[in-house]
């Protein structure tokens, strides 16, 4: 399985295109659009999120309600596209009307792709960078996203997110009894945060950081149970299943760092506190004392959950912004400002469930077949059936 994405921030849609989801699989218009609204929740976001309504549209794929086994497109058109319409047109425009829409980017923002986006590509505009480096892209990742919920959940696969931290407000370490009820406290938080107080407290740290021009980061963690023991390989380094999670993450616009199970904590405590030890029963087959490498050995998963953190740093655009260089003059110049998030790691941990979602899928596939559902399930309830009496 694999997809594309296509689409500018302020152009007249996003579009995705999936290639090899598997056919006879429930998959609705609302499906998706649950996941897309659940994106656009989070509190800290800008303008912007009040503009937009995210909803799918399916235009290939699909029909009646089941996926055909052929390529699926998925578009979300950009509400905000009609205030940009000269500004993001295909065809070319006269020299007075380019005038006349003056917005051209000079002044690259540290932390954002402008600089290196422009010298890249030879753009002496870089709204030319910004359009496609934001992340309003992750709209459709989130589709993506909710297609491989679909197929996990279709197999008894659930996966679910939260906000650890943000601003350094920590959450204290609640206890959820399954992935429903975690999505559910998470869902009525603003923020996503189990930590009903660290919540409160994340909110004003957000408040303060718009009140004061500036910017904060965060962490999310995302937990997938269900997955069955073997999925994924370490006989070549590009079939580990836990280093493509790593790269599906580190891939969100932002983030800086991932870590799975315990993580870098693993740097300070001796193997016998680390590895997880080997547990057999009739009804559970293999299953581990504690779960400290977060659901992986060897690349392959452990039928453990998968627990897996990733670092958002705060957003580049600041309102009261730092020091940069105009491009056309090389004077020394505020960096450009544009309509911005203050925080969105709110946001980001429902992208970061999305591509874990589609890394896990994906995996899944390549194991278990491609064609239809129902061979794949029947394939995953033999394999279960096998790990459990080896
Ligand atoms: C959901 C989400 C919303 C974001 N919103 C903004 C924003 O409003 N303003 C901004 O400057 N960066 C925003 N970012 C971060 C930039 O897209 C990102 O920093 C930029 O693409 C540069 O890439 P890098 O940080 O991965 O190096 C957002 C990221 C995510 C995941
Ligand atoms: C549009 C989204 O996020 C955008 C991501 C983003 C960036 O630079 O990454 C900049 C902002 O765009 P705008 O300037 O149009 O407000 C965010 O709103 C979205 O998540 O749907």
């Amino acid at each position: 399985m694999r997809y594309l994405t296509a689409g500018e921030s302020h152009g007249p849609q996003l579009t995705t295109i999936l290639e090899g989801v598997p056919a006879g699989l429930e998959l609705t218009t609302e499906m998706i659009n649950s996941e897309l609204v659940r994106r656009q929740k989070g509190y800290g976001r800008g303008r912007r999120m009040q503009i937009e309504k995210d909803q799918v549209q399916i235009l290939s794929g699909v029909r009646h309600g089941f996926t055909l086994g052929a390529p699926i497109t998925l578009v979300v058109q950009n509400n905000d596209f009609k205030h940009w319409t000269k500004i993001m047109g295909a065809d070319p425009i006269s020299a007075e009307e380019q005038e006349e829409v003056k917005r051209k980017l000079t002044r690259p923002r540290p932390g954002h792709a402008d600089l290196n986006g422009a010298l890249k590509y030879g753009h002496r505009d870089m709204r030319n960078v910004l359009e496609r480096s934001s992340a309003r892209e992750t709209t459709v990742r989130v589709a993506a996203g909710a297609v491989a919920k679909c197929i996990l959940g279709e197999l008894g696969i659930k996966v679910g997110g939260h906000v650890m931290e943000i601003g350094g407000v920590k959450a204290e370490k609640i206890d959820y009894h399954s992935i429903e009820e975690l999505q559910e406290i998470t869902e009525a938080s603003p923020v996503r945060c189990l930590d009903k107080e660290a919540g409160e407290k994340m909110m004003r740290a957000i408040d303060k950081a718009k009140e004061d021009g500036d910017s904060i980061g965060g962490i999310v963690e995302v937990i997938v149970e269900g997955m069955p023991i073997g999925v994924g390989s370490y006989v070549q380094y590009d079939r580990k299943l836990e280093a493509k999670l790593a790269a599906a993450v580190m891939s969100i616009n932002a983030f800086k760092g991932v870590e799975i199970g315990i993580g870098f904590e693993a740097a300070e405590q001796p193997g016998s506190l680390v590895h997880d030890e080997i547990l057999w029963d009739e009804e559970n087959g293999y299953t581990r004392r504690t779960n400290n490498a977060g659901g992986f050995e060897g690349g392959m998963t452990t039928g453990m959950p998968i627990i897996i953190r990733g670092v958002m740093k705060p957003i580049p655009t600041l309102y009261k912004p730092l020091q940069s260089v105009d491009i056309d003059t090389k004077e020394p110049f505020k960096a450009s400002i544009e309509r911005s998030d203050s925080c969105a790691v709110p946001a980001a941990s429902v992208v970061a469930e999305s591509v874990v979602a589609w890394e896990l899928a994906e995996a899944i596939l390549e194991q278990f077949g491609h064609d239809r559902m129902d061979a794949i399930k029947e394939n995953i309830k033999r394999h279960k059936e096998y790990t459990k009496n080896f």
